[in-house]
């Protein structure tokens, strides 16, 4: 494949006997992942009813590998966020983070989503995740990403990093950045981070996670965690952007992941020999399988003192008697726990957020539906949140069934049953929702998901 010169004669004489092992990588095969949604179906009950030929990838345990030729995306276990399609590297980093059920965690530079809808699976429904991107148009990705998943617990956020802190001082035990990058080690996935590169390279990318990064120390908590990742080889956004943050942040240290399963060691002769840079780790595809990535652990000590900042709970919202209706007509589980509508949507919010007035907010919480007139819609994601005995009226179908394909689709079902909102399903699974009205099942598909041909 086609690399820039000025790329290859760098990483020649970074890599030196090892360049030639390097460049002879980019005539592999590239690799393919998917993860299971655990917050959906167990991996051992996925393998089960799994289509696809799955192969354990080493550093994360609901990973998989699958062949060239599978097309999981084109499934409707898919559409019914069962998995997530991810390059297997990316699935590194927030195994490395490990956040556990009940801690509050950033992800900076979210979108579209891959990694937040990880750490989503690993807080199983507990804690908080705020998961923000300064694009708005990868955050409408990554809002479907976290919707698609059934995550009831994200804030999804369109902020700049700098106004971001300010409503979260010393409140997150975990904070993923996972940095834009110059995407170097991404070329052989895709060949047109080639031409971006050409464009902005290294240069231009140092100095804004630099100022992403420095954003980040003041939000986390004392003896809290913060991983750091790009998928690029410039030593210039990997080893020297944690020297330059170590050096500026004398309450923080680098915290050694272990070189197992093919991770090698952070280079300290390539950011000015800070031995402890080493504790980083790299991940080489002429040494893994998979592609480029950079990962740092960092962790902020104890002994700072905290800023006391009172997360008091906003107040109760008095709800609406149109939506006890619709739960008492079709749900057979009680909603509880803080409700906040904003325009008429109604959200279930995590507990423990801070007042966010004045944030750019589109998600908070689980958002469960609309208030028309006189009465009370239900959203795509309450529907994606739901098991198959939540709903009272069900209509489930087995994946070959062509309804399936004509649901994704949008197109009404002639199938008739009890009047009243339905939930449809695949294999148990919830798709979405549609309507019952005499013989026939009305669409709720969101138009912009539909399955096309
Ligand atoms: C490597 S991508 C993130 C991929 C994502 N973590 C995932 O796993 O799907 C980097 C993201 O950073 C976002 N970004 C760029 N500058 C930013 C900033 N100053 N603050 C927050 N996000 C930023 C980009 O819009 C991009 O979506």
């Amino acid at each position: 494949m086609y690399l820039p010169e000025k790329f290859i004669h760098k990483m020649q004489m970074l890599l030196g006997s090892e360049f030639q092992l390097f460049l002879d990588s980019y005539d592999d095969e590239r690799f393919q992942g998917l993860r299971v949604n655990t917050l959906k179906i167990s991996v051992e009950d996925f393998k089960k009813i799994s289509p696809f030929k799955l192969r354990q990838i080493p550093w994360c345990k609901n990973g998989f590998y699958f062949e060239e030729g599978q097309r999981p995306a084109k499934h409707p276990y898919y559409h019914a966020g069962l998995y997530y399609i991810q390059e297997p590297s990316a699935m590194a980093p927030v195994e490395i983070l490990n956040p556990t059920p009940k801690d509050y965690v950033l992800d900076l530079c979210a979108a579209p989503g891959g990694k937040s809808v990880q750490i989503a699976t690993k807080l199983m429904g507990e804690g908080v995740l705020v998961t923000n991107d300064i694009n708005m148009n990868r955050v409408k990705a990554l809002i479907k990403n976290i919707e698609l998943f059934g995550v009831k617990n994200a804030v999804v956020t369109n902020e700049r990093p700098e106004k971001i802190r300010k409503y979260f001082l010393s409140y997150f035990d975990k904070i993923l950045v996972d940095a834009p990058c110059s995407g170097e080690g991404m070329f052989r996935k895709d060949s047109s981070m080639v031409k971006s590169w050409e464009k902005h390279d290294e240069t231009y990318y140092a100095p804004i996670q630099k100022q992403i990064l420095g954003n980040t120390d003041d939000m986390l908590k004392e003896g809290g965690r913060l991983l750091y990742s790009t998928c690029t080889f410039s030593p210039e956004e990997n080893e020297c952007i944690i020297k330059n943050f170590i050096d500026n942040h004398e309450n923080f240290r680098i915290v050694d992941i272990p070189k197992n399963n093919g991770l090698s060691k952070g280079m300290p002769k390539w950011a000015n020999g800070e031995e402890n840079l080493e504790r980083c780790a790299r991940l080489w595809p002429h040494k893994i399988e998979g592609e480029g990535h950079f990962l740092a652990l960092l962790e902020k000590d104890l002994e700072e003192k905290d800023n006391v900042v009172n997360f008091e709970k906003n107040s109760e919202v008095k709800l609406h008697k149109e939506f006890c209706e619709f739960v008492k007509e079709n749900l057979n589980i009680l909603l509880e726990g803080k409700f906040e509508i904003y325009s008429n949507n109604l959200y279930l919010a995590p507990k423990g957020l801070p007042i966010l007035k004045g944030l750019k907010i589109l998600r908070t919480g689980w958002f469960l539906g609309t208030f028309k007139k006189n009465r009370f819609e239900p959203s795509h994601a309450l529907a994606m949140g739901l098991t198959f005995k939540d709903a009272k009226r069900t209509v489930n179908f087995h994946r070959d069934d062509p309804n399936v394909i004509k649901y994704l689709k949008g197109e009404t079902l002639n199938i008739s049953g009890e009047k009243g909102w339905t939930l449809i399903c695949v294999d148990g699974f919830p798709l979405g929702w549609a309507k019952q009205t005499g013989n026939m099942l009305k669409n709720y598909y969101p138009p912009a998901w539909r399955w096309i041909d």
